[in-house]
Parts: structure tokens; sequence; C-alpha cells
């Protein structure tokens, strides 16, 4: 499998450089040069299988020739030992026709230690074999950096910084970060917003002379590898209601867009989706961008489900390049109009496209907390804020008699202030998270200047290359 970029110039690259890569080095992110399918039989013969089979099955396609395929079903089996259900992603029926896909029961109580977990064995893997060391540079809203900090901790190839919005994350998720003791870790707190986060780790992604002395990595889902890990989960859920023989629909809380790509790449593989719905909080830019054909930004405004606190939607690129037919120029044309102008309009043909694959809604933060309170009434579910939101959503576009697939996406101890708010129920970590709330913190405190981050980042890393 080859991988180009949504904006065209960035060579082409295989399995193990895209890992490598993170951002193409022409700004654009890496997408498979064609998509893998299977037919509605293949699609049957993988019922049965358990997590990790069923993740070999389905990503060899993408790493074949590149990973050999015993080593890759052995990191595949080790990344999905870490969970702590059998299943590993689990689903809950929470009404007739309603289904929660619980992506909550990895290390750090998020659906990012799916991927997570298998990456950084990936990378790890990868940078051995090359006798090469790496910089990671990630930014997090909340959930990623504590996953990326517990899959990387202690790896003596790799070097984590991970930004964070100083003051706008949960107590959970800050101490996920800063609390690790090992010494390859490096929690930043940028005085800014996700955005701010995202826009620094981009900008030292094309600052090549930074990116090439530091040999930067990237973990964030403009890693083609975390959107690759999370296509799984799409067929395991909708096997187990029925798929292939019936088609389901999917909605996903989101906000860089990583979690729903997935589940496009899973529908252009043959599953048979009907509709992937996109839930957003207040920050509702991809619901208004299917209403009205443009994106536009607003202020970031801070909600109960701080994860999705985001504005700028990394890898809504990815689908504006299969919308437009893979035109790298469409893609260059809106990513300059968006910088330039903080919006782009999108052509009527590549909507209508968009609108057919997708539906959209938005829950306010009064209307999350209803639903909390209503769905542990009714079904003693208790959903963490996240979640709501897609429920709240789901229920609102649920037309067919597709079975809909809310994805869960935290556990709802990561949010405890938000649940007990809504529900008046106290979530409690699970035990063996044991003392995370007691430890020492360890972060630095930055302005959100992509100087003095680099700066920073350049005097501790061990990855320097001359
Ligand atoms: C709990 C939670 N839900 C939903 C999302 C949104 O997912 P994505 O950014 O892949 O759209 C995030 C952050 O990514 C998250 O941490
Ligand atoms: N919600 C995310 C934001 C970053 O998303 P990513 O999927 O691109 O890593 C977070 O929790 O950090």
């Amino acid at each position: 499998m080859r991988y180009v970029s949504t904006r065209g110039s960035a060579p082409e690259l295989g399995f193990r450089d895209v890992l490598l890569a993170g951002l193409a080095r022409d700004g654009g992110l890496y997408v498979p040069a064609e998509w893998p399918t299977l037919t509605a039989n293949e699609i049957r013969s993988l019922r049965g299988l358990s997590y990790p089979e069923l993740a070999v099955r389905l990503l060899t396609p993408f790493v074949e020739g590149e990973i050999e395929a015993e080593t890759f079903s052995r990191i595949v089996h080790e990344a999905y030992a870490t969970f702590r259900h059998d299943a590993v992603c689990p689903i809950v029926q929470t009404g007739a026709n309603e289904y929660v896909l619980e992506l909550f029961h990895g290390p750090t109580l998020a659906f990012k230690d799916v991927a997570m977990q298998l990456l950084a064995r990936l990378m790890d893997h990868v940078l051995a074999e090359r006798g090469q060391r790496a910089t990671i540079a990630g930014a997090t809203s909340g959930d990623t950096g504590g996953a990326a900090i517990e899959a990387f901790g202690g790896r003596d190839r790799t070097d984590i910084f991970i930004l964070f919005p100083h003051n706008r994350v949960s107590p959970v998720q800050q101490r996920q970060m800063t609390a690790s003791t090992a010494s390859n870790v490096h929690a930043i707190a940028v005085e800014g917003n996700f955005d701010d986060c995202q826009d620094i780790v981009k900008g030292m992604f094309n600052n090549h002379a930074f990116r090439d002395r530091v040999q930067l990595a990237g973990v964030n889902s403009i890693n083609w590898a975390r959107i690759m890990a999370q296509i799984v989960y799409y067929f395991s859920s909708a096997l187990s209601v029925g798929a292939p023989d019936r088609p389901v629909s999917f909605t996903v809380p989101t906000g860089n867009f990583g979690d729903i790509f997935a589940g496009y790449a899973a529908k252009r593989m043959g599953l048979p989706i009907e509709k992937l719905v996109i839930a957003t909080n207040d920050n509702d830019i991809l619901a208004r961008t299917l209403a009205t054909g443009t994106y536009e930004t607003r202020g970031v405004i801070e909600t109960t489900s701080p994860s999705m606190d985001i504005q700028v939607s990394s890898n809504f690129e990815r689908l504006l390049f299969e919308a437009a037919g893979r035109n790298a120029d469409t893609v260059i044309r809106y990513m300059q109009s968006l910088k330039q102008s903080g919006q782009f309009t999108i052509a009527a043909d590549e909507l209508e496209r968009i609108r057919a694959e997708f539906s959209a809604g938005r829950s306010s933060m009064d209307e999350t907390a209803a639903t909390i309170r209503s769905v542990l009434d009714a079904s003693g579910y208790l959903a963490d804020p996240h979640t709501a939101t897609a429920i709240k959503v789901a229920r609102e576009q649920a037309k067919s008699d597709a079975p809909m697939i809310v994805l869960s996406t935290a556990h709802p101890a990561k949010f405890p202030a938000a649940v007990e708010q809504a529900a008046d129920v106290s979530p409690a970590l699970p035990h063996w998270l044991g003392n995370l709330m007691e430890r020492d913190e360890k972060f630095t405190v930055l302005p959100s200047d992509p100087k003095m981050v680099e700066d920073h980042i350049g005097r501790l890393t061990r990855a320097t290359q001359v």
C-alpha cells in the first residue's frame, strides 16, 4: 500500500514512513492511495473473530510489505491485551434500536487508547529496526495527550511533548498527562485553547529545518495510523448487530473529525453504513458546514465536553480530498482560504457528496446534561458528556430501521463534575487507576508562542540530529 498527500506534492510513502511522518511535508494529510475492499461474503467470514484477530485481518492490507505478518499480529495482540474488557470495545443496548459502543476500556479511559496502544508499539518497532530515535509532538484537548503519554512513557526511542490548553482540561485528564514519572515525557500547558496547541504542532511540522533536526513524529490523528486503528471497531460493532446483512448507522461525537473519518474509511472498505452522523457540542462548526456549505471558524466556546472544544477540525481535509475526487488543488485552495479569511465555501457537487454520506446535529450543554439524566433514568446507563452529546443527536437523526450505534468515547469518571451536576451521581475512577489524583504533577506552562515551544522542545529532546 502506498500513501498520498491530500495536497499532492509530498512524496508518496509506504506505511513505515507514513507512521513516522505525521503531517506530510506539503502540509497535507496522508491517505491510502486506494481503499482496500471486502465483499459481503468476506465481511460475513469475519464473524466470531476476537477483536485482535479482526484487527489483524482488516489492517493487514495497510501494512503489508512493510511490517512482517507475524510481527504485526504479535504487536496487535499486545496492544489490545492492555484493555480491561475481553471484547476490547463492547456494545451495550440502550434503546429499541440503539447501541452504545464503549471505547473506553483502555488504560486512560478514552477511545484514544484503541489507536495509541497500537501506534506506540508500531513506532517503537520501526524505530528499532532503523536504529533511530524520534521526538513526538502532540496537541490535545485532553484525551489524546493522556493516551499518548501512557503509551509512549518509558520507551527509550522517543521523547514525547504534549501541548494541552492550560486550565481547560478536566482534572483527571490533566493528571493523566502530568503525573507521569517517565523521563521521556514532557507535558506543556499552553496559555491558549486547543486550536492554538494544534497550530503550534502543525507549525513545527511545516518548519522543515526543526522537523528534521529533532526527527519530529506525530501522534495526533493527522497520523494515518491513528485513523487506521479506529476502523476496526466500526466493523466489530456492525458485525455484532447484523452487518453485512443489514445496514447500520453510527453517531460520533466529533471534534478533529478523526474518529468519524475512520467510519468513512470502513464504509469505503465495504461495510454497509447507512449514515454517519456528526455530533457536535456548542462548537458546531461541522454541523454549520453541513447545513450551509461554508466552513467558518468562530471563537472556541468552553463546554462540559472539553475534548470537543475545537474549531479547526484537521481530518475534515481528508474528507474534502475524497469529496473533490482526490483533487489536491481544490484542497489547497480551501486551506489557503481558511488561513487567509477563516472560512471557505464547498462547491455544490462536493457538498452533495458529503451530505449523501453524513448528517450532523448539535447538543448544547443543557441538552447534554438533560440527556445524561434521561438516559440514566430510562436505561440505567451513565454516559459521559461526549457520549451524551452523541446520544442526543442520534435520537434526533435516527430515521430508519438501521440500528444506530453511538460511539462512547470516554468513561464518565473522566468528567465527574459535569456528570454529577447533570445526574447527581458521582462516577468513581476504576480501582486500578489507584491514587492518580494524589500523585505529584510535573508540567511546564508556556505562552502560546510557537518559537518558545520549539526552543523548549529543542532543548529537552534527546533525538537531535546534527
Ligand atoms: C472524549 C472524546 N470524544 C470525542 C472526541 C472527538 O474525536 P475526534 O477528534 O476524532 O473527532 C474526542 C477528541 O478527539 C474525545 O477525546
Ligand atoms: N479531542 C482530542 C483532540 C486531538 O485530537 P486527535 O484525535 O487529532 O489527536 C484530544 O483529546 O486531544
